[in-house]
């Protein structure tokens, strides 16, 4: 939900429009539970629960309406909900501040309206929380709960301890899962999320990155690049690209023709040689030892599309059972291959076609293309493009940023290893979205400084910014 917020809020729909809206759907529900004139007793926490209905108090005029703050107005912790309390203040709102249990007195309401905690709770509820609870759970009034009864986690259902007991509640946008099993009515309301905010990547999916402050090495990835031949820069480009979208270790397994070039490239990387100008079947079995101690597998960038190549990535991938991405020429076997393995497949239009895919000049069309086409393989699709396409057979996300200075050569090698990273702390859907997200991004930074001149190198040292969300 947050994240969805968030990309909302990017598509120029603010949070506090939201709440507008959920406010809204509050004094709906309210008119619906209770006739004009009746008695209303709001009782708001600190946070934007308490806002929805501070919000819907200002639209319930007909009624006979009191306000309860549980706390001081200082710490209600959210701007959105502090601006809509100062609001009632300044109409000179009915209303009351609760500064401990004892000074709460709900009174003898026809219908209470429960906004004390949302989707914000943690753990058992405190007081003043507990004690309005048991009053609420108390009276004889009808109970309106405000997106979830307080002290119930949206999620699950459970409540650890005490919670209110609602005879409805007003959810938000879609059903939360922990609301099913209540024994009250759910109404989910649409409070105006674009639609485009849950198909659209946007800023809102950087907040999958965020990072434990209790991790250690190699929480966060240990990626092997498999690749380099008749091409030395894409193997380095992908494994650097994996380093700058957050991995702790980046290796390239290439020939040893080619590994001092590699290396040469970048003192981050830690290369392996495996014999000969090129892969071949006979580096299966140790390139699958090698494999299985890493946390994902970036195969393709700079082999080329020799038959014993492609034979070996045939092989790989059939006794393989970890996360790898797939780029370049390594892309055309996956339709033949029987593997166990969790696959990101990072095709443009034409290998995607080389593959077996179809493809459209009309997005929508290729979104639903390549969903369908997911669903066959039973792997995950990034199809690159203006827009590009991601899908897992089922969800689809659409990524818009990037620019056309991005047709340069590496960017798809920078792309692949971004995958890599991500593929190792994320699902692979997420993994994708966000690097594509990201690529696009990191691009849309170069752009402004290297225009229609950018190169891949300039996306690498911009990836990090992108991740972190910095304004292009
Ligand atoms: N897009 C949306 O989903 C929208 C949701 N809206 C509403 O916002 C709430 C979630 O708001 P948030 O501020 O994140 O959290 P809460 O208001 O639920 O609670 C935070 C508040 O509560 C305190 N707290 C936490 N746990 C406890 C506890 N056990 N006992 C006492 N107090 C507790 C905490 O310290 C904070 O002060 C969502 O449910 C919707 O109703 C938006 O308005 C519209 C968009
Ligand atoms: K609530």
């Amino acid at each position: 939900m947050a994240a969805v917020d968030l990309n909302a809020e990017a598509l120029g729909v603010p949070r506090k429009q939201l709440m507008e809206s959920s406010g809204n759907a509050v004094a709906r529900a309210c008119r619906d539970l209770a006739d004009p004139g009746a008695s209303v007793a709001v009782v708001a926490g600190r946070g934007n629960n308490g806002g929805d209905a501070l919000v819907a108090a200002r639209f319930l005029k007909a009624y006979d309406v009191t306000v309860h703050l549980l706390g001081r107005p200082e710490t209600i912790s959210t701007d959105i909900a502090r601006e809509n309390w100062d609001a009632l203040v300044a109409a000179e709102a009915d209303r009351r501040t609760v500064t401990d249990s004892a000074g709460f007195d709900l009174g003898d309401p026809d219908l209470v309206v429960d906004a004390m905690l949302g989707t914000g709770v943690t753990g058992a509820l405190r007081e003043p929380e507990a004690t309005a609870a048991r009053a609420i759970n108390d009276s004889s009034a009808t109970v309106l709960a405000v997106d979830v009864p307080s002290g119930v986690d949206a999620d699950t259902g459970d409540a650890a301890g005490l919670a209110v007991d609602a005879d409805r509640v007003v959810t938000f946008h879609d059903d939360k899962p922990g609301l099913g099993d209540l024994d009250c009515e759910v109404v989910v309301s649409d409070i105006g999320i674009p639609e485009a905010a849950e198909l659209f990547t946007g800023p809102g999916d950087l907040l999958a990155l965020d990072r434990d402050a209790q991790s250690h090495k190699g929480d966060h990835g240990d990626v092997l690049v498999v690749g380099g031949g008749p091409y030395t820069g894409a193997p380095a480009l992908a494994a650097q690209s994996a380093l700058r979208a957050g991995a702790d270790l980046a290796r390239v397994a290439c020939p040893e023709a080619v590994a001092r070039e590699v290396q040469g490239y970048s003192e981050n990387l830690i290369v392996r040689g495996f014999s000969g100008d090129r892969l071949a079947l006979q580096h299966v079995p140790d390139l699958l030892d090698f494999a299985a101690d890493r946390d994902a597998v970036v195969f393709g960038p700079g082999l080329g599309d020799a038959d014993e190549s492609l034979a070996a990535v045939r092989e790989f991938l059939a006794a393989y059972g970890g996360t790898a991405v797939v780029d370049a020429d390594a892309l055309q076997v996956v339709p033949e291959v029987d593997t166990e393995a969790t696959l990101i497949c990072t095709p443009h239009q034409g290998e995607l076609r080389k593959m077996g895919g179809e493809t459209d000049a009309d997005w929508e069309t290729r979104r639903d293309l390549v969903r369908e086409f997911a669903a066959d393989l039973g792997h995950t699709l990034l199809v690159k493009g203006a827009y590009d396409v991601v899908s897992d057979g089922d969800a689809v996300r659409v990524n818009r940023t990037g620019n056309p200075g991005m047709t340069v050569g590496g960017t798809g090698d920078v792309l692949a290893g971004a995958a890599g990273a991500l593929a190792a702390v994320l699902p692979p859907l997420d993994a994708a979205a966000v690097a594509a997200y990201g690529n696009g991004r990191a691009g849309d930074l170069a752009a402004e400084a290297f225009g229609g001149g950018l190169v891949a190198t300039d996306l690498l040292e911009r990836l990090p910014a992108a991740l972190r969300g910095d304004e292009a």
